[in-house]
């Protein structure tokens, strides 16, 4: 059974497959409301009033995933998120077209002064010659951040008669003129544009980017819009400026802190505001719910999520193809681990065959997850790995090669330690399973799985049945075994696999054995 916790108000009828779903319980309270059972969440569903800080993380030691029903993760702590092992998703197309439209609402609200002449009209005035506005048509829009909701405006915009100027340092020209907008500088967006309306998201570069310097740099009666995140238009500077009249107006759905409180920009009366409404309409709460309940769903059902904020995103395709690698990668990393029990500096990875045409980083991910696993106390999955990796002075690098060993795929994994190296190379068989085909410089073939014995030894008769002896002596029944050598004479390895765990009493009995130079248990 998983619990997850819906923390902000997200439409019912979109939390639908996860209500169907009879291996789920679903708990609707604020977070502050379940103080005492965070630790039994599984999933936590939040909107944009939900801060999901690295405290609340640490309260909830069995989450695996957040979901965000909509775009913005500005109040998740994705950081720290990763460091706990927990993937982060968001609905990132469901809230585009309300948002858009939102912001074409609020433009024609800000050019016409439809809410100052409302408030008028109910207090029984009559003022038109105050309220005069200005056409859209034939004006100049700047659109700064041209994803999906500023390239949506954008549309909106020229079937409004308005010329469109683009300022996004990720856009391409070819994307640019498919939609008939002149791609721009910042400072030519600044310069040219009658109306600017932003659509980043908020990051280190857009904090501010529309503080004093650039606000010096629009043309005076500037429309400023902001229906994207409070702070990328400097709140001080656009008070300074709407005061001193450079800025004519400016439409605001989101600001630096929510609620604003009782913020100086809210006496202005070229100001209009709403409360952070951009995706507040039936449809986009249904289509972002929807979203991310069936990809909850579908994480907690063990299959790949396709909207990730910390993890490479795969399309179900994808991931049917590289599951069977995904897994072999694990047991290698967890089996290297288990032989190299000792500090590891470098790790490399490199692929051969059908395998190296695949999405190799995810399968990386699943390897150094194994690798790391037996080796750190907290959660290490595939979203924290490369983190802890780093954290532990671990290089990780991948590589590829022709060398398959024969065989149609081949993943070889070499550890690094201080004295010594050890590699160890897999493959994935098709209807046979996952093998392992190389350890430490010997040949062998063997299935990682379950309760395994290797030992290193010198090529005697008679070392078989020792070994099997003493295991035979102690009850644990060896369910199969695998030999390889290098010559004949020389050193040789056995896999077993057995029933049982080994206890290490038993495990130093068979270190004794004459010609035995290395036994080690390994648990895949
Ligand atoms: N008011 C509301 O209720 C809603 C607000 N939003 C917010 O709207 C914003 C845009 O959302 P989407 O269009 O879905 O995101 P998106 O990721 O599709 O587009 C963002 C664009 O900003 C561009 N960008 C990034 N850094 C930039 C920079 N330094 N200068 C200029 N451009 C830059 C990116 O290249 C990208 O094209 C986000 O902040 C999101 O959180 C989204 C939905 C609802
Ligand atoms: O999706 C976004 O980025 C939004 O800002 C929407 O926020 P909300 O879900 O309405 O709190």
């Amino acid at each position: 059974m998983f619990r997850v916790l819906v923390s902000d108000s997200i439409s019912e009828e979109g939390l639908a497959p996860l209500q169907k779903s009879e291996h789920i319980e679903i708990v609707q309270k604020h977070v502050t409301e379940v103080e005492d059972r965070l630790h039994e969440f599984d999933a936590l569903l939040v909107r944009s009033a939900t801060k999901v800080t690295e405290e609340l993380l640490s309260k909830m030691p069995n989450l695996k995933i957040v979901g965000r029903a909509g775009v913005g993760v500005d109040n998740i702590d994705v950081d720290a998120a990763t460091k706990h092992g927990v993937v982060v998703i968001n609905a990132p197309n469901g809230n585009t077209i309300s948002t858009a439209e939102h912001t074409f609402a609020m433009m024609a609200s800000l050019v016409r002064h439809i809410p100052q002449a409302h408030i008028s009209v109910k207090s029984r005035e009559w003022n038109r010659s105050v309220f005069v506005g200005t056409e859209l048509h034939g004006k100049h829009l700047g659109v700064i951040g041209f994803g999906r909701i500023g390239s949506e405006v954008a549309k909106r915009a020229r079937a409004f008669g308005m010329k469109v100027h683009v300022y996004d340092p990720f856009l391409t020209k070819e994307r640019a003129e498919k939609l008939g907008v002149s791609v721009c500088t910042l400072d030519e967006v600044l310069a040219v544009s009658d109306i600017i309306t932003v659509h980043t998201p908020l990051t280190k570069e857009t904090k501010g980017l529309l503080g004093e310097k650039n606000l010096a740099k629009t043309k005076k009666g500037v429309y400023l819009i902001n229906c994207a995140r409070g702070g990328i238009i400097d709140e001080q500077a656009l008070v300074k400026f709407l005061k001193n009249g450079h800025v004519a107006g400016a439409a605001l759905d989101v600001f630096e802190q929510e609620p604003p409180g009782d913020h100086p920009l809210l006496s202005l009366d070229n100001v209009i505001v709403t409360p952070h409404l951009g995706a507040s309409t039936v449809e986009a709460q249904l289509n972002v719910a929807t979203q991310v309940a069936e990809e909850v769903l579908q994480f907690l059902e063990g299959k790949p999520v396709t909207s990730s904020i910390n993890l490479p995103t795969l399309s179900k395709d994808i991931y049917e193809k590289i599951q069977s690698f995904y897994n072999l990668a694990k047991k290698m990393g967890m089996i290297a681990s288990q032989y190299m029990n000792v500090p590891v500096q470098e790790v490399t990875v490199t692929y051969a065959g059908t395998v190296a045409d695949l999405e190799t980083t995810y399968i990386t991910r699943s390897l150094l997850a194994g690798f790391l696993k037996p080796r750190v106390a907290s959660t290490v999955n595939e979203v924290n790995a490369a983190m802890i990796a780093k954290e532990r002075g671990i290089t990780f690098g991948e590589k590829f090669s022709n060398e398959t060993h024969g065989y149609a795929n081949c993943i070889s994994f070499t550890v690094h330690g201080e004295q010594n190296t050890f590699t160890i190379k897999g493959t994935h068989i098709p209807n046979y399973g996952d093998r392992i085909v190389h350890l430490n410089g010997f040949a062998i073939d063997f299935a990682p799985e379950g309760y395994l014995l290797y030992i290193e030894h010198q090529d005697r008769p008679g070392m078989i049945g020792k070994v099997g002896n003493v295991l035979g002596e102690h009850q644990v029944n060896i369910a199969t075994m695998q030999v390889g050598r290098q010559q004949a004479g020389g050193k040789a390895i056995m896999m077993l696999s057995l029933d049982k765990p080994l206890d290490d009493a038993l495990l130093e009995t068979l270190s004794k054995i004459e010609d035995i130079e290395t036994v080690k248990k390994l648990e895949v």
